[in-house]
């Protein structure tokens, strides 16, 4: 089972009602690349209005709390997500991590929230710099995600993406090497295969994030055991995140 590329922009703390017009151009575009599984997580605020525009994009969103209801001044549900139209939910960002101290141990409690609200999850991850230069990037990630992921997930391929995100690429405009990336994907496969078995963890999508542009767009998504791409800054307009899109729809057709 192999599922198309999946090509995520991730708004962050960017779009107001004015920048309703790029996702209306990505959806109208996305409709002639069926080739590619196109979403897009923008603030809060524009979920609903996303949602109401997008008839080929799927919209989702950056975090959820995790419990269901209750006592949590300024949070938001994973069932709230669903009700705007949220389908899926990004956890565990670096900037999550770092800005808010979410440990893996609360993105695992967030995933089982997502689960039970009938969302879709991309589970993120990645180390620091100083982390991968004193040579622990990998068991340094797959300690993230084997507490951060759920423990079983029936229909893991479907229902989760794990993005891959080394901290020092993200908006810097550095990438990994695509040995690089070719090497941790591989790694963070075998504990999805370990987890969830063969045919369901053999096919989770595992998504790079960090720096990925129109031009080097095509050369991350060709690399070993890429899936798809979480994309940032170049998500802001439709132009560059089409040109994502675009370089996601020739890799499958190659
Ligand atoms: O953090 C990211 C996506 O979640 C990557 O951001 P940039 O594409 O801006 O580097």
């Amino acid at each position: 089972m192999a599922l198309r590329p999946y090509i995520v922009g991730n708004w962050k703390m960017n779009g107001t009602r004015s920048m309703l017009s790029e996702a209306r151009s990505i959806d109208r575009s996305a409709q002639r690349l069926m080739k590619v599984e196109v979403a897009l997580a923008p603030p809060y605020t524009l979920i609903h209005p996303v949602h109401r525009e997008a008839e080929q994009i799927g919209v989702g969103a950056q975090d959820c709390h995790h419990e269901v209801e209750g006592a949590h001044t300024g949070d938001i549900s994973a069932t709230m997500l669903a009700d705007a139209g949220a389908k899926f939910v990004i956890l565990g960002h670096s900037e999550r991590r770092q800005n808010h101290g979410e440990t893996d141990e609360l993105v695992n409690a967030k995933c089982h929230a997502a689960i039970s609200a009938g969302l879709k999850l991309i589970v993120c991850c990645g180390e620091a710099e100083e982390t991968r230069n004193a040579g622990n990037a990998e068991p340094f990630v797959i300690a993230q995600l084997r507490t951060s992921l759920p423990e079983t997930l029936d229909d893991a391929a479907e229902r989760l993406a794990v993005a891959y995100e080394p901290i020092w690429a993200i908006g810097t405009g550095r990438t990994a090497t695509t040995d690089d990336i070719a090497a941790m994907h591989g790694a963070i496969r075998a504990l999805l295969v370990e987890r969830f078995g063969e045919e369901q963890g053999g096919a989770v999508r595992i998504l790079y994030g960090g720096s990925v542009k129109p031009e080097n767009a095509r050369e991350i998504l060709e690399t070993a055991d890429v899936g798809g791409a979480l994309v940032g800054g170049a998500s802001l307009t439709a132009e560059s995140f089409l040109g994502i899109v675009a370089a996601g729809a020739d890799v499958q057709e190659s």
